[in-house]
């Protein structure tokens, strides 16, 4: 019912997210006016495939296109910078060339499991484990 779809969107968001990693470390983000890292990747546009959705928003973000992309697993949790539940939808990732910090990304950072920095929760509590347990990224 259309009332009901409205009122879900209102409460509801769903992003793709690029787990991109470079010699056992993975690619986190940070926006500018924010202080917590954060996945690439971007919200989805009505009609966009989860494809095209990664394809617009780590050319967008990180400078780069995308050579070959692999489901994950998707997540939910409150979303980090939003009062909305997030969907995240994960995917890996690989790019051709060099990432870089694109328009309203102010820096990116290459995470291993020791590193110290703030990390939204879907990252730090369920895919950065589930990448060590993996053996993907570096302890
Ligand atoms: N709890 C949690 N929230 C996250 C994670 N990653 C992540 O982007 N979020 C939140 C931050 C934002 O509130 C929301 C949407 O992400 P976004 O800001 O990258 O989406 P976007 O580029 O389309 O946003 P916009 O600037 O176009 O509005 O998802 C995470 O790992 N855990």
């Amino acid at each position: 019912m259309r009332v009901k779809r409205v009122k879900m969107d209102a409460l509801l968001m769903e992003k793709c997210a690029a787990i991109i990693i470079r010699e056992k470390t993975l690619l986190v983000v940070r926006k500018r006016f924010t202080n917590i890292f954060i996945s690439p990747g971007g919200k989805i546009e009505p009609g966009e495939t989860q494809i095209q959705c990664l394809r617009r928003e780590v050319a967008e973000e990180i400078g780069v296109e995308i050579s070959d992309a692999l489901y994950f697993d998707s997540f939910e949790r409150e979303a980090a910078f939003d009062h909305k539940i997030i969907i995240i939808h994960a995917w890996f990732v690989s790019v051709y060339g060099e990432c870089y910090p694109n328009s309203e990304i102010e820096e990116i950072r290459w995470v291993n499991g020791k590193t110290r920095v703030p990390i939204a929760s879907i990252f730090k509590d369920c895919v950065i484990p589930r990448l060590l347990a993996q053996d993907l990224i570096d302890e």
